[in-house]
């Protein structure tokens, strides 16, 4: 559904962003974008978007080049940005107004996640608070039911019961004919929701790997001491040390912030795919 190769982007000649940026991504996905602030994950998103061209290389996305930003492939994504902003209108007449460009809409999901998200049909947008407007929005974009469904931070300005119910959303609403693109440095929010992670560093994707892949290559512990272990990173912890080993026995939950730790002091440590 989005293949990126060889890409190259820069916001000024002094500070290259993208280069040599390759990434392929398919329906039937949830993919967590992770890196550290300024990494580029907003302006990757954007792209794949329409919203930033790249000046070097080729961008796809449902056979579309997206900086065309044709009608039939306007409708088929929907980019929630970080900061979303609303107009002046209540969420009745938002549904009304915007829900035509998606041609298939489902009001009827967009019902029931209002109901999770505790949020009212007729309340005025300009009176939702910075999270209320934020589910809305998250509501909206998944009712949209566009094939590929970026969101930039959805998380951020999310209460704890509300970060529960989004990852019920999330998890009980895609197809498989969807592909979800989630950026986040709220790692503990997307780990167990996320089927693929994408970690983006200096300009380049230096990690990206299937969840599943990931728990059958590494293990993830607590233990007491390093001595008389293969440990491929460590990091130490109250009781002793968190380390990834090879796994060899058996499956642990994959610790993504541990993860995103031992890629970012050496990307080349864990199998990488950089590409
Ligand atoms: N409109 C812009 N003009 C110039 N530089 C920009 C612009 N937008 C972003 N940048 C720069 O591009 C780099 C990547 O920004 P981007 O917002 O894509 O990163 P990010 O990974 O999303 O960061 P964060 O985690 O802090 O949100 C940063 O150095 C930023 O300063």
């Amino acid at each position: 559904m989005i293949q990126l190769q060889k890409l190259g982007f820069a916001y000024s000649s002094k500070t290259i962003l993208f280069n040599n940026l390759n990434l392929s991504l398919h329906e039937g996905s949830i993919v967590g974008v992770l890196g550290k602030n300024g990494a580029g994950k907003s302006s990757l998103m954007k792209m794949i978007a329409g919203l930033l061209s790249p000046q070097e290389g080729t961008l796809s996305v449902l056979g579309y080049t997206p900086s065309a930003r044709v009608p039939s492939f306007l409708q088929e994504v929907f980019l929630l940005p970080e900061e979303p902003e609303t107009p002046s209108l209540s969420i009745q007449e938002y549904i009304q107004a915007y829900s035509p460009f998606y041609p298939n809409f489902d009001l009827n999901l967009l019902e029931e996640s209002l109901r999770v998200f505790e949020l009212s049909i007729g309340t005025h947008l300009k009176k939702l608070s910075y999270g209320q407007k934020k589910k809305f929005m998250i509501a909206f974009a998944l009712a949209s039911r566009c094939r590929l469904i970026i969101m930039d931070e959805p998380t951020n300005g999310l209460d704890i019961p509300s970060k529960k119910a989004f990852k019920k959303l999330m998890a009980g609403t895609m197809n498989d004919d969807q592909l979800l693109l989630l950026s986040t440095h709220q790692i503990n929010d997307i780990e167990s929701l996320i089927d693929q992670v994408v970690v983006l560093d200096e300009g380049k994707v230096v990690y990206h790997k299937g969840m599943y892949q990931l728990s059958k290559e590494l293990a993830f512990a607590l233990v007491p001491s390093l001595e008389g272990r293969e440990v491929l990173y460590s990091e130490e912890s109250v009781g002793g040390y968190k380390v990834i080993t090879p796994n060899q026995k058996m499956d642990t939950p994959v610790d993504l912030e541990l993860l995103f730790n031992a890629l970012m002091k050496n990307p080349n440590k864990l199998d990488h795919e950089n590409n």
